[in-house]
């Protein structure tokens, strides 16, 4: 691990704006004198609310509150810190920085305290990340989550997982060691029944992370389809309230709009779109370009079709979404398609038998909606609440395919009788993989990618 920077940084730590109460955070050697040049020379208990008056490098003085002293390592970030509580106002808390660093101190980088308290192993790159996370949870489902990784439940697993690696490691390398035996060692010894528990246990993690993104990211879903066919009404139908302007008017909908809902706890990011078509209006062709742009970040597509339209061919994209086949073709999207205007077009409202995955409704009535819902949920592979134990990003997710990638071929090598450096060479990258996860193992970029994404003060 490389030491901490010895300077002393320091940054407003509570969100911008006014409030009853900001907080300045100073963190590293000099943070007590610091502070001590702020509020004269004075004794501090340690962990102890002491009221304070804040003065300038000119003995101007700036705001009184509360100061408070947490000696290291038994701080957030394992350095001495100091937290100035003073009235929370932008100019107040900008003020109380610009006087720290007169003194000597450094505007703190975006996640810095988060980044020292995983150097200084307070925390590790998981439960950082947590912390984030949980800061950013737009649902109580997702703050739970956030919360168990941040007590490091996420953490745990994995390194369950490493250490039981380890032992194969330890027992796999011997085994080379003693070419003649080698094959014996590895055909007994239990190593395949090892690797199959492993890969299931991975396998059962791998699982539970999915979950955990899920319920963090949500689901990016893209209502697309001609004009009129109801787009607008069904993202009215599924938010609950009017966010759309929907008119018998072709061609309403222009830009994207989005609408974050929850369905029992499982984020859904809905994006309704302008409908498809050839349009000669220069803004429509705009708004319809856009369409194609959304559609292709979605995780999966809500077409939607005029039911009482007859005559169109479900199974065929191209014509549901009428534009050049050129943008569909390298779309590799899961679709669903809803049959809409079910009031007018008397079709049942409900799942339709074929093709796969069509709803009939009526975004006006309603009918037919909650079967929609279930579907959204199912597709999407939500449990439901309280069902995820800790919340994860696309970084754990990638490492812990990878490494499940690397354990199932080690274990094809080892049905191939191999030689045992192969199996032994995948071991090594399946436990490199989980300790990417953790940070035990990390490249010094990644790092700074991870915390340059938090917010100054974090
Ligand atoms: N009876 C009935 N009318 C509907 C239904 N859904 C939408 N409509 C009507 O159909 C018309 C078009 O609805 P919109 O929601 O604006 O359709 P859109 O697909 O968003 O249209 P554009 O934004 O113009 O592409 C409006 O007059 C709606 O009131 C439905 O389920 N039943
Ligand atoms: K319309
Ligand atoms: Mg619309």
């Amino acid at each position: 691990m490389p030491l901490t920077a010895p300077d002393t940084i320091v940054a407003v730590t509570t969100a911008p704006g006014r409030g009853g109460v900001g907080v300045v955070r100073l963190s590293g050697p000099d943070a007590r004198r610091i502070a001590g040049a702020l509020i004269g020379d004075r004794a501090l208990t340690p962990r102890t609310a002491h009221f304070a008056r804040f003065r300038d490098g000119q003995g101007q003085l700036i705001d009184e509150g509360l100061v408070l002293w947490f000696p290291g390592p038994g701080s957030f970030t394992g350095e001495d810190v100091v937290e100035l509580q003073g009235h929370g106002g932008p100019v107040i808390l900008d003020t109380l920085v610009a006087a720290c660093v007169h003194h000597g101190a450094r505007p703190a980088l975006a996640g810095e305290f988060s980044q020292r308290a995983f150097l200084n192993d307070k925390m590790d790159l998981t439960q950082a990340e947590a912390i984030a996370d949980l800061i950013d949870a737009g649902t109580r489902e997702s703050a739970r989550a956030a919360l168990g990784s941040l007590q490091g439940a996420f953490s745990r697993e994995v390194n369950t997982l490493v250490e039981q690696l380890i032992q194969l490691r330890i027992y796999v390398e011997a085994a080379i060691d003693f070419p003649e035996e080698e094959i014996d060692f590895l055909s007994e010894g239990g190593v395949a029944d090892d690797l199959t528990d492993l890969i299931a246990q991975a396998g059962t993690v791998l699982d539970s992370a999915r979950q955990g993104r899920l319920i963090r990211e949500g689901l990016t879903l893209v209502i697309a389809g001609k004009p009129n066919a109801g787009k607008s009404s069904l993202m009215n139908a599924l938010a609950g309230h009017e966010a759309a302007i929907v008119t018998e008017v072709a061609g309403t909908t222009r830009d994207v709009l989005r609408e974050a809902i929850q369905l029992d706890g499982l984020p859904l990011n809905l994006i309704d779109t302008a409908g498809l078509r050839e349009s000669p209006d220069r803004v429509e062709q705009e708004g319809i370009r856009r369409a194609y742009d959304e559609i292709r970040k979605a995780d999966r597509l809500l077409v939607v079709v005029d039911s009482q339209e007859t005559d169109v061919d479900l199974t065929d994209l191209a014509t549901l979404l009428p534009r050049s086949q050129q943008e569909l073709d390298h779309l590799d999207l899961p679709v669903t398609r809803v049959l809409n205007k079910a009031d007018l077009s008397g079709l049942p409202a409900g799942p339709r038998p074929s093709p796969a995955d069509t709803f009939a409704l009526s975004a006006a009535t309603g009918e037919g909606l909650e079967a929609l819902r279930d579907h959204l949920k199912t597709v999407a592979g939500y449990q439901g609440t309280g069902q995820s134990r800790f919340s994860a990003r696309r970084r754990h997710i990638t490492a812990l395919e990878q490494a499940l990638a690397a354990l199932e071929k080690g274990r094809q090598q080892l049905y191939q009788h191999a030689a045992g450096e192969l199996l032994a060479e995948d071991l090594r990258a399946a436990q490199q993989a989980l300790e990417e996860i953790t940070g035990a193992f990390t490249a010094d970029d990644l790092l700074g990618r991870i915390f340059s994404s938090f917010c100054i003060g974090k």
